[in-house]
């Protein structure tokens, strides 16, 4: 597997002309494990989508060593319509795309890798479940199947833990730390500074800005939070 690095040079991001994400500068190094922390409106969410080419910097250079299409993308779970009649299985399979084409039938060997990847996180019995079914938790556990169907080398994640529950979020970072293990990259936003500190060796302090990059242990110091909780209407620590 050749891991893409991603490197940002006075990265600037935003929407129409309003910019949200000052001059970031740096690289996340093939296989590194990084979470992006911030407040509300730092601008987590508006990097991950750069990094995963939905939007386009509006200064600086983006640039993405290898084939960028083999990055996934987790969207917050609340951006997510579950009114399609899916079933948990189909979504699952959904993950396939980059091997079987968009419209391509799926061989029975794909089914059987949906299916494995079901059981990895915890849902076996769950494959012909409609989606419309699924509490938040389970539903959560089925994006990460599609994402191991994906087998992706990147893996770009906005806020995987959020409103999940102990034995979940668990489940989700045992996942992403096999990820790490097995030479991917892994970016992750999360407002749970206990868990970063626990499970992510790097971390990308954000507040319209990059605060601190770098160990997690050093980016979280009290001082950088202070720093980061400065501008910030919203107290998030
Ligand atoms: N599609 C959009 N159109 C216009 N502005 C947007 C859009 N998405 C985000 N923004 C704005 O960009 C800023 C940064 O938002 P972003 O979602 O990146 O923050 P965040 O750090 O992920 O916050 P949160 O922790 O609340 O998810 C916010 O002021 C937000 O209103």
């Amino acid at each position: 597997m050749s891991v893409p690095a991603i490197s940002l040079l006075d990265v600037s991001l935003g929407w129409r002309t309003r910019t949200v994400l000052r001059e970031v500068s740096g690289v996340f190094p093939p296989g590194s494990m990084t979470a992006v922390v911030g407040a509300n409106g730092a601008g987590k969410s508006t990097l991950l989508k750069a990094m995963a080419g939905l939007i386009a910097p509006l200064s600086g250079v983006l640039h993405v060593e290898g084939d960028a299409r083999d990055i996934a993308w987790l969207p917050q779970a609340a951006s997510l319509d579950r009114s399609f009649p899916l079933r948990v299985i189909d979504l699952v399979a959904m993950g396939a795309w980059r091997r079987v084409g968009a419209w391509g039938r799926l061989p029975g060997s794909e089914w059987a890798r949906a299916q494995a990847a079901l059981e990895q996180v915890g849902l076996a019995d769950c494959a012909a479940r409609s989606l419309f079914a699924l509490s938040g938790g389970q539903m959560q556990r089925v994006l990460f199947a599609r994402l191991l169907m994906q087998d992706a080398s990147v893996m770009l994640l906005d806020e995987p833990f959020a409103a999940m529950d102990g034995e979940t979020t668990g489940v989700l970072l045992r996942l992403m730390q096999d990820w790490h293990a097995q030479g991917r990259t892994v970016v992750a936003v999360s407002h749970d500074l206990s868990l970063v500190r626990r499970g992510f060796p790097q971390a990308l302090l954000l507040a319209g800005r990059v605060v601190a990059w770098g160990k997690t242990a050093e980016v979280l110091s009290p001082d950088n939070l202070a720093a980061a909780r400065g501008g910030a209407a919203q107290e998030w620590l």
